[in-house]
């Protein structure tokens, strides 16, 4: 059973000691919610319990201010740069900024500026009040007018260049427009994403058994931190423009002026902000703000009150990290406690397992929530795939007291248990090892985070993905078969499985209700249909393979597979056989050795191809197709050369090629290639430092050729 999570004493009680070892054990924790949340945009935890974290921490340092030290979580901004980004040093550093909570902490924010600036009783400081906008900030360097660097926040003083990145996103102008652009400006703001943008990538994202994003902050980050650019253009990023750093030149004496001048160059500016002249109007803003909040578009996470005048703003300066004349006021955390009634498990289009749970109704910020998502079978586990505790590393179970958080008020999530709750019947989950809509077998491949049904030519979820991909242009290719085709013809019933294509015309003949008379078909376009699926009977091999929509089965290694099998009849029966040997543990036949042997195809492929074919619903959809069709078997590899027909080891470090590469030169000279020596070997080809394999061949009496003797050979 998971280790109950105590109630941390209250600070005052601390003794030094104590606080010592906690302080080293805070700090430590925060830095690894700060990797995860700021390098690798996957936090653990949510916002409010980080939060909390981050209070006990100041309040620990608040009573022994010596523990403080600069590389303490509350003397430092972000993290540092991920690997992977150039280093881009920020010419005046980005800061993160100082919280308030409550009404009370504004007022204090408000008087320490008036005390630190000695102004009258009567004299309110201008305050500018901006939503705070949950996203990433970033900085923008322009020269003379022109874009030429961006780079993310970073630790503060060095960020990341993601400049190529920042080009995809439309609200970044790349020359500013207008009068008085600075020879060189640093302009500073925050990349986000819209909610409902969020919530269909994520939705693509799952389907495609790719990350999937806790919220849209998290999205936004890590869409535009990606090493591929097209990826980054591909995701509908916003930015609002609210700051700045280095700037040759000031347009203006204050935040709304620069505010206004931003605006007037080609940005987008939060057209909500207000410029306030007294604490209840600020606070007036704050609760306007919070109303609206739902119904804005894009996720905020408080207000940010800044000191209008930018003299009185230089003159207030920085403390640590964060500047004196400007605060967040941040948005309580909309949470309510529920029972978790139980876990259905959907099934997505392209076979991914997501479990669900189904909550007792209870409503979180002003909306009635009874489903949450659990993210993957790890979530419920409470242990992370790398092993890190999730929730401080508590399971989820049936009948669990649940805390719900609607994350950045979109997806409600469950973010923790309250133990002390748990009913003594209530068991481990156990998450499915079966497809819940067709029952094939669903597997989890290593390092991969979800788990999914093998069912491919079977299962209702996956069946319209399938039979598009089915029909797509590497696939069959069939001319007036495209994808809306595909869907109307299954939502007809008239295609469930690939077979069905192929008996269309025989059904149709049988059929009241013929095809020509559908919307929008007629004699002609029927008959044409008819032909083009007939002109598919006949079919290559490789095309037939990446047609069954095997997992990490694409055209490349579908052109691997067939080139090594030949004929459908020999891929089928060694699949078969090495099906028959797949078990949990692994797989040790012959069969499994030889195609995990194949050049260019490893583990991960190889079982994916033997999961496929160990559904025995998945081989007879096969075979019913394969009544209608005629499979072309592939043109040989070259049976003329001086190694047609042989088997042969490559061993030693190679330096010539890689192994892969080695064996695929030997499979297009027709060759075939094993791991290990034995008296079936004809040819040992060594690299430096081959070992045992040298003395098997030596035994079994094999010629051995070094690197070069074996490209001669092959190219003579
Ligand atoms: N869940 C986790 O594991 C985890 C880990 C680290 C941080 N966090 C969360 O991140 C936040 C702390 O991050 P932080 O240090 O960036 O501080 P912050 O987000 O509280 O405040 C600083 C940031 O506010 C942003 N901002 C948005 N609108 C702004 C505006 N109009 N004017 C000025 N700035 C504006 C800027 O990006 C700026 O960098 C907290 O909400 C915390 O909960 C969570
Ligand atoms: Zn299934």
């Amino acid at each position: 059973m998971a280790a109950k999570p105590k109630t941390p004493p209250p600070v005052d009680l601390l003794t030094r000691s104590q606080a010592r070892v906690e302080h080293k054990r805070l700090s430590l924790e925060i830095e690894t919610h700060n990797e995860r949340y700021y390098q690798k945009d996957a936090p653990t935890i949510s916002d409010s319990a980080y939060d909390a974290l981050r209070q006990r921490l100041e309040a620990i340092e608040a009573r022994f201010p010596d523990f403080v030290t600069a590389r303490s979580p509350t003397q430092t901004v972000g993290a540092a740069p991920a690997r992977g980004f150039a280093k881009v040093q920020h010419a005046v550093p980005m800061l993160s900024l100082g919280n308030a909570f409550s009404d009370e902490e504004v007022a204090e924010f408000v008087e320490r500026i008036r005390r630190f600036l000695k102004l009258a009783p009567d004299e309110f400081p201008a305050i500018v009040a901006e939503p705070k906008i949950d996203g990433l900030s970033l900085s923008l360097r322009y020269e003379r007018g022109e874009l030429v660097r961006t780079a993310t926040r970073g630790d503060g003083f060095t960020g990341e260049d993601v400049t190529a990145n920042v080009r995809t996103i439309k609200d970044v102008p790349q020359t500013l427009t207008g009068r008085n652009i600075p020879a060189a400006c640093e302009l500073r703001g925050e990349v986000y994403m819209l909610k409902q943008d969020f919530l269909a990538l994520n939705k693509k994202q799952q389907e495609a058994g790719d990350t999937v994003f806790a919220n849209p902050r998290n999205s936004a980050a890590g869409s535009l931190r990606q090493k591929d650019v097209a990826v980054t253009a591909s995701r509908p990023l916003k930015f609002f423009a609210y700051a700045w750093g280095e700037m040759t030149d000031r347009p203006a004496d204050t935040q709304h002026g620069m505010l206004e001048w931003l605006r007037g160059i080609g940005f987008v500016v939060n057209p909500l902000i207000e410029l306030c002249h007294s604490v209840e109007e600020v606070l007036a803003f704050y609760r306007r703000i919070g109303e609206q909040r739902v119904t804005l578009g894009y996720d905020i996470d408080g207000v940010v009150y800044k000191v209008n005048r930018l003299d009185w703003q230089e003159r207030l300066g920085f403390v640590s990290r964060s500047p004196r004349w400007a605060i967040a006021h941040k948005f309580a955390a909309e949470q309510a406690i529920t029972i978790l009634k139980g876990i259905d498990i959907q099934v997505g289009r392209t076979g991914a397992l997501t479990p669900v749970a189904r909550l007792e109704p209870v409503t979180v910020g002003g909306v009635v929530v009874q489903n949450a998502t659990l993210h993957n079978e790890d979530y419920i586990r409470g242990i992370g795939n790398d092993g890190q505790p999730i929730r401080d590393g508590v399971d989820l179970r049936v009948g669990d007291t649940v805390v719900v958080q609607r994350a950045g008020d979109v997806i409600p999530q469950v973010v923790s248990v309250v133990i002390d709750k748990r009913p003594t019947s209530a068991k481990r989950y156990a998450f499915p090892h079966k497809c819940p809509i067709c029952g094939s077998h669903a597997v989890r491949e290593e390092g991969e985070a979800v788990r999914r049904c093998t069912g491919a030519l079977i299962c209702p979820a996956q069946a319209v993905e399938r039979l598009k991909h089915f029909v797509s242009r590497l696939a069959f290719d069939i001319d007036g078969l495209g994808e809306k085709q595909i869907q109307e013809f299954y939502d007809d019933g008239l295609i469930m499985h690939p077979v069905d294509i192929f008996t269309l015309q025989k059904r149709d003949a049988r059929a009241t209700k013929k095809l020509r008379d559908r919307e929008g078909y007629g004699e002609v376009s029927v008959r044409n249909l008819f032909a083009a699926i007939s002109a598919r009977r006949k079919i290559e091999l490789n095309r037939l393979i990446f047609a069954l929509g095997i997992r990490h089965v694409g055209e490349g290694n579908a052109k691997l597979l067939a080139r090594h099998y030949g004929s459908i009849e020999n891929f089928r029966s060694t699949m078969a056989e090495a099906a028959a040997a797949q078990t949990e543990a692994g797989n040790d036949s012959e069969a499994y050795a030889d195609l995990n042997n194949i050049g260019g195809i490893g583990d991960i492929v190889a079982d994916a191809v033997v999961e496929f074919f160990a559904e025995t619903r998945n081989v007879k959809a096969l075979n019913d197709l394969l009544a209608e069709i005629e499979v072309l078997p592939v043109a040989q590899a070259r049976s003329d050369s001086a190694v047609a027909g042989k088997t042969v080891v490559f061993t030693g470090s190679l330096e010539k090629f890689t192994r892969d590469e080695a064996k695929a030169s030997a499979e297009r000279m027709g060759a075939k290639t094993s791991s290990s020596v034995s008296k079936k070997t004809d040819l040992v080809v060594a690299g430096p430092g081959a070992g045992s394999k040298l003395k098997d061949a030596e035994k079994f009496g094999v010629k051995v050729i070094s690197e070069d003797e074996w490209l001669q050979l092959i190219e003579g």
